[in-house]
């Protein structure tokens, strides 16, 4: 193919916003002609590939604003360290059928056991699949929401939390809320209530969240709403945190022993 005719192609791929097929051109036209491709194979390596790197930049920028604090994903995730967590039913709901019903995810447990790292990898599947998502602890959701509501902008704010298809909500429970605090929470969670999912991460019981919302009567409504339709996954075992330092310990025993 001429100079002429390449160039030509370059600047039209730019102006059509196919700016990878105008970088790769040359480098993709020298491996067809080695390859003796055809025109059809050709044109359908060029849409691929400009495919693939508009798919790579979409998901960089969704995780980038998705807040989460890492992207570690179920691959990382030690199951044999909790024996009693199943790994088919975490597996299943990385499939994300409960997000296509915009139902929710609850997982529970002591500190250290992997209820982010789990609620991050469901995250990143569903950024993956083209879900929208927005990480938040819920203390910081809850200073956000009372701030804008000082200033009257309380409805703007909660559209950050409505708006992804995915609202992580983690730490419920570390730092109880007073009952206007709890109020905001009620706010959020009946508005997304069978709109989009939320996953969650708590290390309270159901049966506690009276204390952590200030009030019995405010906790149940929040509950009824978030449980309607919600998997539960209660993770009951060691906290990962001390793995290597109980190792040490016991290690420091046996050649002291
Ligand atoms: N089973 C596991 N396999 C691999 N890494 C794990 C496992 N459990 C936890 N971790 C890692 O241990 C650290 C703590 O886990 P994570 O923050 O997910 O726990 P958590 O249950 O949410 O704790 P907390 O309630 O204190 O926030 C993270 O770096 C996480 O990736």
């Amino acid at each position: 193919m001429s100079e002429l005719v390449t160039t030509r192609i370059r600047a039209t791929a730019i102006k059509l916003g196919l700016p990878h097929l105008a970088d790769a051109l040359s480098a993709h036209l020298s491996r067809a002609v080695a390859a003796q491709m055809g025109y059809l194979d050709f044109l359908d390596l060029l849409l691929e590939e400009e495919l693939a790197v508009r798919e790579e930049r979409r998901l960089r920028h969704a995780l980038r604003i998705s807040k989460m604090p890492h992207h570690k994903t179920l691959d990382g995730y030690d199951f044999f360290y909790q024996p009693e967590l199943d790994p088919r039913r975490v597996r299943d709901l990385a499939t994300l059928a409960f997000v296509e019903a915009k139902a929710n995810a609850a997982l529970l447990g002591p500190p250290g056991v992997g209820k982010t790292h789990i609620a991050v990898a469901f995250a990143v599947a569903a950024c993956r699949a083209g879900f929208t998502i927005y990480f938040t602890t819920l203390d910081d959701m809850v200073r956000q929401l009372k701030a804008a509501n000082a200033i009257g902008r309380l409805a703007g704010k909660l559209r950050t939390y409505l708006r992804p298809h995915i609202l992580v909500l983690d730490e419920v429970g570390y730092l109880p809320l007073d009952r206007d605090e709890g109020n905001l929470v009620f706010q959020m969670i009946s508005k997304r209530y069978e709109k989009g999912s939320i996953i969650l991460t708590s290390n309270k019981a159901f049966s506690e969240w009276g204390q952590v919302f200030g009030d019995e009567v405010l906790a149940t409504a929040i509950l009824d709403r978030l449980l309607h339709h919600c998997e539960v996954i209660a993770i009951n075992g060691p906290s990962y945190r001390l793995k290597n330092r109980l190792a040490a310990v016991e290690t420091h025993v046996a050649v002291a022993g």
